[in-house]
C-alpha cells in the first residue's frame, strides 16, 4: 500500500504513546523463556517481538522470523541450548544475505550443533539443541553487536557461564551494555573490561519479578525530526521514557539539540519543544547509534543542513543495504549526498521536489525517516505498512498530530 503523505494542521502541542523498545522486548523474552519467574509489561508490540514471541512459543522444527534481525541472532543462540530438541530458523530474503556466520562460528567453539542450509554464514540453520559444556570463545565484534548479546543472553545458562574476547572494534557498544543492564536487573552477574565479557553461570535470588520495557528510542527519533522541521515553539510529548535509559538511542536528545530541539523529561514522558532555528553543519560518530542515522540525513536534508555521519559500517547489512537506500531516495528529491561503505556526506540544499515516491526497500527505517518531509512538501512513501516492523501504529499517531494521509 503506497500512502501520500501531506501537512494539515499540525497542533502546537501534542502527545503520543509509543510502543515498548524492540530491542529490550526481545531480550526479555528470551530472557523470560529462560527463567519464567519473570513477568513483562510494556512489551513491544512490534512485529519483530510478535514473530519472537511466537519462535519461543511454538514448538514446531520450522521456525520462521522474516526481517527480525534480533530475532534471528538470538533464537539462534537459544535453540542451541534447548537440549534435545532440531529447529530449522529461516527468515526473509534478506534475512538470508544478512550474515550469522560470526555467531554460529562462537558457538560451535562453545560445542553447538549447527549447519547451513542453504549458503554457508546466511540462514537458513538447522539447529540441534545440546548442553554446551566450554565457556571461553573469542569472536569479532565490528560486524553486528548482535552476536555478542545473543551470546550474553543465554551465558548464565552454561554450566561455566562465558568468557568472551571481544576482536577487533567493537560497535553498536550500547545494545551490549543493554543486554548486560537486563542481565543484572534479573540476577545474573557479569563483568566488561577493556574487550573481555564474562557472564556468571545461573541467578542470584531467582524469585518471580516484574521488569517494565521503556518506550522504544528508536522510534522517538521521527518525532525529534518531526519537532525540529517544526514551527518554533510546537511541542510533542512521547511516553513512556525516561532520561537514564538503557537505550543508546536516548543520545537523540543531546543530538537534537543542535537542531533546536530541547528534551524536558518529567512523570515518565518526555516532552520535545523546538526553541530556536540553527543551520550549522553537523558532524557525528553513529557508531553507537546506527538505527538513527537516516532520521538524522532526513532532518537535514529538510533543514538544508550539511552533515558527515561516520560510523555507518553497520548499515550495509541490515534491513536494506542503508546507504545506498539513502542515496536513492535523497537524490530522487533533488538532494547531493555522497557515500562511502561507512559515512556519508550530505551536501546544504535548499529545494526538496514535490510529490516524489519514496521505495522503502522493506525497511521499516526507510518509511519512517522520510515522513517528516511531509512538512515541507506532499510526499508518497511506498509499502507504507513496512513500518509494522517496529512500529506498527505510526501512521494513525502521524495522523493524531495533524499529518494528512491519503491511500
Ligand atoms: O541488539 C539490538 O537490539 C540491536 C543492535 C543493533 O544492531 P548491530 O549491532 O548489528 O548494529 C541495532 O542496529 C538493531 O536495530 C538492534
Ligand atoms: C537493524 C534493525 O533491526 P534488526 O537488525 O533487528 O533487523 C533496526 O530495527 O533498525
Amino acid at each position: 500500500m503506497h500512502i501520500t503523505l501531506q501537512k494539515s494542521i499540525i497542533a502546537k502541542q501534542s502527545s503520543i504513546q509509543i510502543t515498548g523498545s524492540k530491542s529490550e522486548s526481545n531480550r526479555l523474552l528470551l530472557l523470560k523463556a529462560l527463567y519464567p519467574e519473570l513477568s513483562l509489561n510494556n512489551v513491544s508490540n512490534s512485529d519483530d517481538s510478535n514473530l519472537m514471541t511466537h519462535a519461543l512459543t511454538t514448538d514446531s522444527g520450522l521456525v520462521d522470523i522474516n526481517h527480525a534481525g534480533t530475532a534471528m541472532r538470538f533464537l539462534t543462540a537459544y535453540f542451541s541450548v534447548q537440549e534435545g530438541r532440531e529447529v530449522t530458523l529461516t527468515g526473509s530474503k534478506r534475512m538470508k544475505e544478512r550474515p550469522i556466520k560470526v555467531l554460529v562460528e562462537a558457538l560451535r567453539e562453545l560445542g553447538a550443533d549447527i549447519s547451513y542450509v542453504e549458503n554457508e554464514g546466511f540462514p537458513p540453520i538447522k539447529i540441534k539443541g545440546k548442553r554446551l559444556t566450554k565457556h571461553k570463545v573469542a569472536l569479532k565484534a565490528n560486524v553486528s553487536s548482535q552476536y555478542i548479546s545473543a551470546l550474553l543472553l543465554i551465558a548464565s545458562k552454561l554450566e561455566n557461564g562465558i568468557e568472551l574476547t571481544l576482536e577487533g572494534e567493537i560497535t553498536s557498544v550500547p545494545y551490549i551494555k543493554m543486554t548486560l543492564s537486563l542481565l543484572e536487573e534479573i540476577g545474573i552477574e557479569s563483568s566488561f573490561n577493556g574487550n573481555i565479557i564474562t557472564v556468571k553461570p545461573g541467578v542470584k535470588n531467582q524469585q518471580p519479578k516484574t521488569l517494565t520495557v521503556e518506550s522504544d528510542w528508536s522510534s522517538a527519533s521521527y518525532y525529534y525530526s518531526i519537532a525540529a522541521i517544526s514551527e518554533i515553539g510546537t511541542e510533542i510529548t512521547l511516553s513512556s521514557y525516561k532520561e537514564n535509559s538503557l537505550q543508546g538511542d536516548s543520545v537523540l536528545a543531546d543530538i537534537y539539540k543542535h537542531f533546536g530541539v530541547s528534551s524536558v523529561f518529567n512523570n515518565n514522558s518526555v516532552t520535545l519543544k523546538k526553541e530556536f532555528s540553527n543551520v550549522e553543519p553537523l558532524t557525528l560518530n553513529l557508531k553507537n547509534a546506527p538505527d538513527i542515522a537516516q532520521t538524522i540525513t532526513v532532518t537535514c536534508f529538510a533543514l538544508g543542513i550539511p552533515c558527515d555521519l561516520t560510523g555507518l559500517h553497520t548499515l550495509k547489512i541490515k534491513e536494506t543495504d542503508r546507504l545506498v537506500a539513502l542515496k536513492n531516495e535523497i537524490e530522487k528529491l533533488g538532494g547531493n549526498i555522497e557515500i562511502t561503505d561507512k559515512s556519508l556526506h550530505l551536501s546544504a540544499s535548499n529545494t526538496i521536489k514535490e510529490m516524489v515516491s519514496i521505495e522503502t526497500y522493506h525497511d521499516h527505517r526507510m518509511g519512517m525517516a522520510f515522513a517528516p518531509l511531509a512538512l515541507k512538501t506532499p510526499i508518497i512513501i511506498e509499502d507504507a505498512m513496512v513500518v509494522s516492523k517496529s512500529y506498527p501504529t505510526f501512521w494513525n499517531d502521524l495522523e493524531s498530530i495533524g499529518f494528512k494521509i491519503t491511500k
